[in-house]
């Protein structure tokens, strides 16, 4: 590190060195002579400080114009005589009141008004004279908050033992302490509600009726989903319309006993956790399909723990049982492996075993979809205007932008303005999932809308509005907010901030997907990571599964704030692109213990920086001589790059790497020398390692910090 004596840093600020060390006395930096050396940075700070106190001590009329300039930046009212701050406090007060008042009340939303921020969005002082901070500020700017000359606020900060410069960060904690020093009151900001542009009102008990459930077919490939979702259509859709032609919209309703029940057309578990990505919750119930002749599957895993993450009641189908090799009792027992104890086993997981081929116990499924809903006491209010979720969406070329929504509570009718994420517009039409056009819509009901004036996207809320203009206003400031907050990273749970957001207090739980090569070392590592949970952060594996890490395990994780963990197995391809792209933390390890210590120093903020390697050159082995006391010297020529003292090495024979460690030493002539560049001849020895031959390769690299 490099190091500056005081004389030269006395010289630098023009004082003289017993000056200086009376001056670092004061700041508690016990220096013992002219020739004691401070570090770099510290000597740089000093220098700062002292130049600033100078020129606060020269120019005093300067430097209140800056500081005023500095304040009128953020705030205009910030200097202003007290009693006419106050005055103008009480308009605001009471503008604010008055903009509550105003904003939009329709009975069922509220449409929020902007908030006008004539305060700068970190800092701001309250009323009784509190100033409120971030989680951090910077030093200069803490300054002129309080009121006091930098250099004082750098002079308290260094007896405190921190170097920090003007332009650096200190955290409120720090802050606080020197606030306290000169008399200052200083309180943490609290942290924002993400505030909604519209709030939707709730609905009293009483208005509240039953609603028919909203049902997902997830299972294992080629388990029977389509069949089953088929079948089902096929004996219920047509029994109550004769001859009605189901339209895929991208639900369907179904009658059992004259109740309904809505089918999500889209089989599998992925749709259904891309909605959840987007914040939608739709499905109610999951119907899990397994094949009685294949058993629990890796997709079935993956659907239970979509379903149990979700937070949805799970009914299994227990699918072919018309097959001979079906085997229900076998599935039972894998399902109680996995965490679902069917009623027959004394659990209260219901399941029905079916044949979609068949067409065999269908409506003893559909009784017990309807006997769930019933128990999850399912309600809207049919009587007010409508909100829900996209479920579809696409333009089409007759109709322009066609959505498929399904009413999660009120009744949408045509003719009703609404808002949906960004896009908007007034429903010209209604088309249910017979392909019929309809006046409106309850809730439950799956259809499709048509008069929008863009696409929007699945998972979308939409809303219905108080009149057309209104929905256009929201629509134009979502875009725009959408615009800002595309512009700003997404901060999705990494190991590396772990520590930071759990000393903020915004983590209390790390859940993790986890990946391995063998059942074996699955269990092995799920017991030990959640072993190390502790009083401040829980650590859950949401999923864990054997195989490669594929999209749906970055899917999970990206909706569910988790990390991915691979042990043994590498990720696909595109789930390295979608982690990357959703920016989830994936790690892989191939030693348990590494990947325990990562987690254990993540949670006490010491992660180790991740590293990559750089090859810095090849050397081809020549001749080889042996020296006692030294070993194996490689007479070597430099054939690529350069090879140094400091760097790892790789001795490669035929292509097979047969040592891996570091260069001992490099020779050039009988000198011993640092480093040895492309087309020059030198004796390499390589730690601990001799079995060197002519014609070997070796490889020099580097491990590079990667930045973050
Ligand atoms: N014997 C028998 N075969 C069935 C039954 N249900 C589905 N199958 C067959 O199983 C195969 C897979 O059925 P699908 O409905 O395509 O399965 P899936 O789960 O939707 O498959 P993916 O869409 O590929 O994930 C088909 O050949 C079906 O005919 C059943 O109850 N009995």
């Amino acid at each position: 590190m490099e190091k500056k004596r005081v004389y030269t840093i006395a010289d630098e600020i023009g004082i003289t060195s017993k000056e200086l060390i009376a001056k670092l006395e004061e700041l508690d930096i016990k220096v013992s002579s002219h020739m004691s050396t401070l570090t770099r940075e510290e000597a740089d700070i000093i220098v700062e400080m002292f130049k600033e106190e100078k020129a606060v001590k020269v120019k005093p009329k300067e430097k209140e114009v800056k500081k005023v300039d500095l304040v009128l930046e953020h705030t205009e009212h910030e200097e202003e005589p007290e009693n006419k701050k106050s005055e103008k406090q009480d308009k605001k007060e009471k503008n604010k009141k008055q903009d509550k008042k105003e904003s939009k009340n329709t009975g069922h939303i509220e449409i929020r008004k902007e908030e006008k921020q004539d305060k700068p969005e970190t800092e701001k002082q309250d009323d009784d004279g509190i100033i409120v901070l971030d989680e951090t500020v910077v030093v200069g700017e803490f300054a002129t908050l309080i009121g006091v000359p930098p250099t004082q606020v750098i002079m308290s900060l260094m007896k405190m033992g921190i170097m920090a410069n003007i332009n650096q960060n200190i955290k409120f904690e720090t802050a606080e302490k020197i606030a306290f020093e000169f008399d200052k009151l200083v309180e943490l900001k609290e942290p924002e509600e993400e505030k909604e542009d519209i709030i939707i009102q709730e609905d009293s008990e009483e208005d509240l009726e039953l609603r028919p459930p909203i049902v997902t077919v997830m299972g294992h490939v080629d388990h029977g989903k389509t069949s089953l979702l088929d079948a089902i259509r096929k004996t219920k859709v047509t029994d109550k319309e004769a001859g009605g032609i189901t339209q895929h919209i991208g639900a369907s309703e179904v009658y059992i006993n004259g109740k309904k029940v809505v089918f999500l057309d889209t089989p599998g578990h992925e749709a259904f956790t891309q909605m959840r990505l987007r914040g939608a919750q739709v499905t109610d119930i999951a119907i899990l399909v397994v094949a009685a002749d294949d058993g629990i599957m890796p997709q079935t895993i993956e659907a239970i723990s979509h379903a149990k993450a979700a937070n949805i009641p799970i009914i299994v189908a227990i699918n072919k049982i018309d097959k001979p090799t079906a085997n229900i009792e076998k599935v039972r027992q894998e399902l109680s492996n996995n965490g679902l104890l069917v009623e027959d086993w004394g659990g209260d997981v219901i399941d029905v075993p079916v044949s979609a081929k068949k067409g065999e116990n269908l409506d003893k499924l559909l009784e017990m979809v309807l006997l769930v809903a019933e128990m999850e006491e399912l309600k809207a209010n049919p009587n007010r205007p409508a909100v829900g979720t996209v479920i579809e969406s696409n333009l089409d070329k007759g109709r322009g932008p066609v959505a498929t929504v399904i009413v999660s509570n009120g009744t949408l009718k045509v003719g009703d303005p609404v808002i949906a994420g960004t896009a908007y517009g007034k429903i010209r039409a209604l088309v249910n999932d017979k392909g019929q056009r309809v006046k409106k819509a309850t809730p439950s009901t799956p259809v499709e809308i048509l008069g929008l004036n863009e696409v929007p996207m699945a998972g979308d809320q939409f809303v219905v509005m108080p009149s057309e203009k209104a929905a256009r206003t929201i629509g134009e400031k979502r875009r725009i907010k959408q615009r800002d907050e595309q512009m700003k990273a997404t901060s999705k749970i990494t190991l590396e901030d772990l520590f930071d957001k759990m000393q903020e207090g915004e983590v209390k739980e790390l859940d993790i997907v986890l990946k391995a090569d063998v059942q074996g070392s699955l269990e092995a590592i799920r017991q030990s990571i959640e072993k190390i949970s502790n009083e401040q952060v829980q650590l859950r594996v949401i999923h864990s599964g054997v195989g490669a890490v594929a999209d749906s395990d970055i899917m999970l994780a990206s909706a569910s704030n988790a990390i991915v963990i691979g042990f043994n197995v590498r990720p696909t391809s595109s789930a390295i692109a979608m982690a990357e792209r959703e920016q989830v933390d994936m790690r892989t390890y191939r030693i348990i213990y590494e990947l325990i210590e990562d987690i254990e120093k993540a949670m006490k903020g010491m992660l180790d920086p991740e590293y990559k390697e750089v090859v810095i050159g090849q050397a081809e082995v020549r001749e080889t001589f042996k020296v006692s006391g030294v070993g194996t010297i490689a007479g070597s020529y430099v054939t690529e790059g350069k090879v140094t003292r400091s760097s790892k090495a790789r001795l490669v024979r035929n292509g097979i790497v047969i040592y891996d460690g570091e260069v001992a030493s490099i020779r050039r002539f009988r000198d011993d020398v640092k480093e040895v560049a492309r087309g020059y001849e030198c004796g390499i020895t390589l730690a601990n390692f001799n079995d060197i031959k002519e014609q070997d390769i070796i490889e020099a690299y580097e491990m590079q910090e990667i930045e973050r």
